[in-house]
C-alpha cells in the first residue's frame, strides 16, 4: 500500500537569526525566524509525512504556543514526527523536496543536507532528493524577505 504526502512552508529572513535549512547550518547575513529554530526544509518534510499518514500538520503536534518548543530542534521534531510514521507500519518510498530562495545560493549545502535528512529518517541518501530555485527575483522570496520549502514524500507498507 503507498502513501503520498506534500508540504508546503515559509519563514521569514530576518538578521541576527541563523540559517538552518536540512539541518545545516548555511552562511549567510540573515535567518530564518520562527518558534523553533525555522528550519523550512525539514518542517516542510514533517507536513508531508504527516499529510501522507492522515495526521494533520506539525503545528498539530508541536504547537506554536506550547514553550517547549521554542528554539526547537526541527531535526528532534521530524524524527519524533517519523517515529509515527513507522510505528503506523510504513517505510520511505522516496522524497524530493525544493528549497525556494533568492538567496543563499543552496547548490554546495544540497549534499551535505541530503545526508544529514537521510540520517533522521535511517534512510540511503539516494531516497532523498533536494532542489533550489529562485523566483527570477519576484514575490517575498525574490525580495529575500523569506524562503519557502515543498516537500512531496511517498511512504509505503510492506
Ligand atoms: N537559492 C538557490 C537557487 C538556485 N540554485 C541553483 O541555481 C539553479 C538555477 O536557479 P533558477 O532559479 O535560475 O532556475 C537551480 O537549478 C539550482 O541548482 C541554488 O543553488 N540556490
Ligand atoms: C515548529 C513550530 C513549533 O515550534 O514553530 P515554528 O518554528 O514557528 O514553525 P511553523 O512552520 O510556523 O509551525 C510549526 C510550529 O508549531
Amino acid at each position: 500500500m503507498f502513501r503520498i504526502g506534500q508540504g508546503f512552508d515559509v519563514h521569514q529572513l530576518v538578521e541576527g537569526r541563523p540559517c538552518i535549512i536540512g539541518g545545516i547550518h548555511i552562511p549567510f547575513a540573515k535567518g530564518l525566524l520562527g518558534h523553533s529554530d525555522a528550519d523550512v526544509l525539514l518542517h516542510t518534510i514533517a507536513d508531508a509525512c504527516l499529510g501522507a499518514i492522515g495526521e494533520g500538520d506539525i503545528g498539530k503536534h508541536f504547537p506554536d504556543t506550547d514553550p517547549n518548543f521554542k528554539d526547537a530542534d526541527s531535526a528532534k521534531l521530524l524524527q519524533h514526527v517519523w517515529n509515527i510514521v513507522k510505528q503506523k507500519g510504513y517505510s520511505l518510498g522516496n522524497m524530493d523536496c525544493t528549497v525556494i530562495a533568492q538567496k543563499p545560493k543552496m547548490a554546495p549545502h544540497i549534499m551535505d543536507i541530503r545526508e544529514n535528512i537521510a540520517r533522521i529518517l535511517e534512510v540511503e541518501v539516494e531516497q532523498i532528493n533536494v532542489k533550489a530555485t529562485t523566483t527570477e527575483k519576484l514575490g517575498f522570496t525574490g525580495r529575500e524577505e523569506g524562503i519557502a520549502a515543498q516537500a512531496v514524500v511517498l511512504l509505503q507498507k510492506a
